[in-house]
């Protein structure tokens, strides 16, 4: 199989939209590899704090682009990704909004964006590949069988991070988390490099109102039976 040959379906769409937990499900129900595009900048980001990097220093970033090793290790109990960074489980701070913020930031950089496009298509692997971002249809694999684009109202998207983040015992107001996702969105659609748009060909699907279950449905039903 050549590597043009391996199906390829992308999910892409603002923070909050509901992505990655979509994309993980369709991948284990289909059996493909996974790749969150997002955790790859929110590494580099974190990375980059870890060793006193200025955000605004392109070149130092772009060093600590190639000289950053990320590994993504699935839990074998939970199936929860784990994602190790220079050796250390950094899973949790990944998640921070300061680390999404950080990685917004750093993705605005295009010599960023090139230095990682290679490590992204290398999750192409036979049987086939869920990906999922802000450019897996428009820039990285423009070519994919098959595209989606997911939104979701912004107040939804605050009041689904406003619970995940409570449940976890973390302090934030739904207003603080609203204001960070817009600026996210805004930053992410603006920016002059791959900004968040759909693909041309990507199927919209607005998940405002609808659970988990029926996003997945609705995401597995574009993919055809193999
Ligand atoms: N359709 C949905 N209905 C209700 N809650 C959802 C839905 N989809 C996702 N969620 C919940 O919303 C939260 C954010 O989802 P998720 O992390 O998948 O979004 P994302 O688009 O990948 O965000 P980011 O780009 O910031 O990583 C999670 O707690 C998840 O369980
Ligand atoms: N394909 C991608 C993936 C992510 N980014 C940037 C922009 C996001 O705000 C940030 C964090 O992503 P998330 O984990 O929230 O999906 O990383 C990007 O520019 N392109």
């Amino acid at each position: 199989m050549t590597e043009t040959n391996i199906p390829v379906l992308t999910i892409d769409g603002p923070s909050g939209s509901g992505k990655g937990t979509v994309s993980r499900l369709v991948a284990q129900k289909l059996g493909w590899h996974y790749l969150d595009s997002g955790a790859l900048y929110r590494a580099v980001g974190v990375a980059a704090g870890w060793g006193d990097i200025d955000l605004a220093d392109p070149s130092a970033l772009v060093r600590c682009t190639f000289d950053t090793a990320i590994e993504f290790i699935e839990d074998p109990e939970t199936r929860e990704l784990r994602v190790v960074v220079n050796g250390v489980d950094a899973t949790d701070e990944l998640r921070t909004e300061t680390a999404g913020a950080a990685a917004s930031a750093i993705a605005a950089i295009p010599e960023v964006r090139a230095a990682l496009k290679d490590r992204q298509r290398a999750f192409r692997r036979p049987p086939g590949l869920v990906a999922d971002g802000r450019d897996m249809g428009t820039v990285i694999f423009p070519d994919a069988s098959f595209k989606v684009f997911l939104t979701a109202s912004a107040d939804e998207r605050a009041e689904r991070r406003y619970k995940q983040l409570k449940d976890k015992g973390v302090s934030v107001t739904f207003d603080g988390l609203l204001r960070e996702i817009l600026a996210r969105d805004a930053r992410d659609a603006n920016r002059a490099v791959a900004p968040l748009r759909p693909a041309d060909d990507a199927v919209h699907i607005d998940t405002t109102g609808q659970g988990i279950d029926e996003v997945v449905q609705r995401v597995l039903a574009i993919v055809p039976a193999r």
